[in-house]
Parts: C-alpha cells; structure tokens; sequence
C-alpha cells in the first residue's frame, strides 16, 4: 500500500488484499498438517478409481479441524482424474433424513431435484440405483456432520440403504465416508446391530491443531488476504493463542477477518492488538452461531425459552414451550436432546426438597449471546 505516512487508510483503500480468502466456503489452495490424514482417505477411496467399491470410512475430530475440507480436496481430485467415481457431499445438517440424503443423491445422479410429489424411497433409491449401474459409476457419499442423522434418528436407516446397495440392487456399487464432529457420540456404538454387521469401516482421526501449527495455517491466509504489513507477527501469535483456546481453525479465520475491520473502520492500515480481543468477543461464538443456524422453527422456540427461564426445572420449562408450540412431551424431550449435543443446552442434576431427584435446564451460553445470534 502507499499513501500517508502516519499510517492512516484513504478512503479508497483497504487492509485487505483478498477478503474472500476469509469467507466460510473458501477452499484453502494448501492444506497443510493433515498428510497423514489424506493418505489415509486416498488409500481408502482408492479402489472407486479401479471400478470397485471403495472402503468405507469413518472421519472423526472436533469442530474446525480440517475434516470436510479433506472432503473437499479428495472429492475434487476425483472428479478430474476418475470420470467413472461419481462423488456426493451431503450436508446432513441441511439434509438430516434419509430421504432427504437419497433426494441429494438423486439431485447429483440426474442434475434434477426428484418430484416434489410423493415419490417412495424405494423408488428414489432405485432409479438412483439404477441409473449408476447404467452409466457404470462407482458413487461415493460423504455424510457430511452425520451427527445431524444420529439427532432425527434416521442414521441407521440412512447407513443400512447404503451399505447394502450391492446387495439389494444388483451391480450397484456405493460406498459412505461418514464425518462426524461430535466426539461424545460413538458412531459405530449408536448405530443398530444390522448395521454394525455390516458396517467395518476405515477410522480417520482429525486431532486439533496446536498452536504453532495454527500459526503455519493462518499465515497463509495472512498472506493472501491481507497486504503487506497489516498483521505483525505478535499480533498472529495472539491470533493463534485464542484459536488453538477454542481448538477450531475457524475461529481464527473468522477472527482475521473481524480484526481487519475493525482496523478499517479506526482508519488504521495496521492490526492492533485491541482490534484482535474486540474482534474475539464475536468470533469466539462461532460454532454457536453455526449450531443455531439451521434449527427448525420448534428448536428456536426452545432456546428461547429456555433463554428466559433459565436454570428452571424441566417441567417448569416444558410447561411454558407446551404453551407456546402446543408441542408435546415427547417431542420435547428430543427436541432437549438435540440442542443438548449439539453444546447449546446444558442440564443439570439436583436434588430437591419435596421433589426428589430433578433436572434443570439453561443455556451453555450467555442468554444475549445466544438470542443475538438466534434471528
Ligand atoms: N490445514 C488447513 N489449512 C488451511 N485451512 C484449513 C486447514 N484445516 C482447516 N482449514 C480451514 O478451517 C475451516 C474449518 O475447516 P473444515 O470445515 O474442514 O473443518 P471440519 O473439521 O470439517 O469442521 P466441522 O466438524 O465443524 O464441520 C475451513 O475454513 C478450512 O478452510
């Protein structure tokens, strides 16, 4: 940059180089600290390029570390180097049924959404079947946060379909690489027995990144989407430090962004210190901000709910939401469950006089930031 020498922006310029570079969706051009982990994915995707089915996969580590990019990358590969692998990445928290699961494999297959119009699963899972025999296509599903699957129930379901493809449609060849960001839920244990029998998959674990490694990532980054001199290397270590706090590289990609704001709007062509921890104190809710995106109307209800009666017993609680939805008990104990694995609410054992053993419900989060980010 060149301009003023007290270091002030003119109204045409910006800290930023390439602010796409910190945008949610970019596909990072080097992916580095994760070889391990990509030769692992290769060596089992690697039979799909010969015609046959490949091994299926189960990825596993926490949030932000690299997971669906791996995804990404391989899928990517595939799809230039190997005409015959047909490669599908289901966001199951968008598509969390195994119908919908089926509907998105359908959209790849044809390059259209099925009839919105009652069209069984049967006939769904078998026209998609169908058309991969006749094209001669190995298919590989990544379910993408299959937790999502585990939360409506339908994973086992999702999974047996699946897995037995080659069984039930002759000739079709399928295989599932199943990601999952929830470290408390055991895949292969929650899953049912008739999927456990058939289900022997290839484990890949994502450990989080430490902060030097933080550091190498997000340098790059630096680099490419800041100019020169915007961020010193103190100001990156601290960046780093509150990341590898959180443990998902997302914090710090969504905290180099806020950061370069906030150095805009004071004017600044330099990343201050103070610009970093202001900027935390919105990036460091960004995996509740991602939890809460794709709730359904009824959920939302319940978190706000529970934002205003926090700490009350479950009941208590269940007797407002009751009021507000006319949903039923049933419903809400699993709507309760869900938010409660996915680290938005926390329950809390106690004992009460005159009640026995109760349970209470609150938010894992400070209410405002919660209802903040909830609209
Ligand atoms: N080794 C890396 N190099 C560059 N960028 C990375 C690396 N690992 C992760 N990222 C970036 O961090 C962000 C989160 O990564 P990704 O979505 O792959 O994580 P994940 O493990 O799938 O997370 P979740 O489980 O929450 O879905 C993305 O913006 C991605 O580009």
């Amino acid at each position: 940059m060149t301009g003023d020498p007290d270091g002030m922006l003119s109204w045409d310029e910006s800290v930023f180089r390439d602010e796409s570079v910190f945008e949610v969706d970019y596909v990072p051009e080097t992916f580095k600290h994760r070889e391990s982990q990509l030769e692992s994915l290769k060596y089992a995707l690697r039979p799909a390029v010969r015609g046959s089915r490949p091994l299926n996969t189960v990825i596993r580590g926490p949030p932000g570390t690299g997971k669906t990019t791996a995804v990404q990358k391989l899928f990517g590969e595939l799809g230039v180097e190997a005409p015959n692998v047909r490669t599908v990445r289901v966001n199951c928290q968008v598509d969390s049924t195994r119908y919908a699961v089926f509907s998105r494999l359908f959209q790849s297959v044809f390059d259209y959404e099925p009839p919105s119009s009652g069209v069984s699963f049967k006939k769904l899972f078998e026209q998609v079947s169908d058309r991969l025999v006749e094209e001669d296509e190995v298919l590989i599903v990544a379910l993408d946060d299959v937790n999502y699957l585990f939360y409506e129930n339908e994973a086992s379901d999702t999974m047996y379909s699946l897995l037995r493809a080659h069984e039930t449609h002759a000739g079709a060849r399928i295989g599932v690489v199943v990601v999952s960001s929830d470290l408390s839920l055991s895949v292969m244990d929650e899953l049912d027995s008739r999927v456990q029998s058939v289900f022997r998959p290839e484990d890949i674990y994502f450990p989080p990144y430490d902060a030097p490694e933080i550091v190498d990532i997000l340098r790059e980054r630096v680099e490419r989407g800041f100019h020169e001199g915007v961020l010193s290397a103190p100001e990156l270590d601290r960046v780093a430090e509150l990341t590898a706090d959180s443990g998902d590289l997302r914090v710090g990609i969504d905290l180099l962004r806020r950061a370069g704001l906030n150095a805009e709007m004071r004017g600044s062509r330099t990343i201050s210190e103070d610009d970093i921890e202001e900027a935390y104190e919105r990036s460091k809710y960004v995996h509740l901000a991602r939890s809460l995106r794709e709730l359904t109307d009824s959920e939302r209800a319940l978190v706000r709910v529970v934002a205003e009666h926090g700490g009350e017993q479950a009941g208590d609680v269940y007797d407002v939401f009751h009021e507000e939805t006319d949903l039923g008990y049933t419903r809400y104990s699993e709507i309760v469950k869900k938010l409660e694995q996915l680290g938005v609410l926390e329950t809390e054992y106690a004992d009460v006089e005159g009640r026995g053993r109760s349970r209470s419900l609150s938010l894992a989060y400070e209410p405002e930031a919660v209802l903040d980010r909830l609209e």
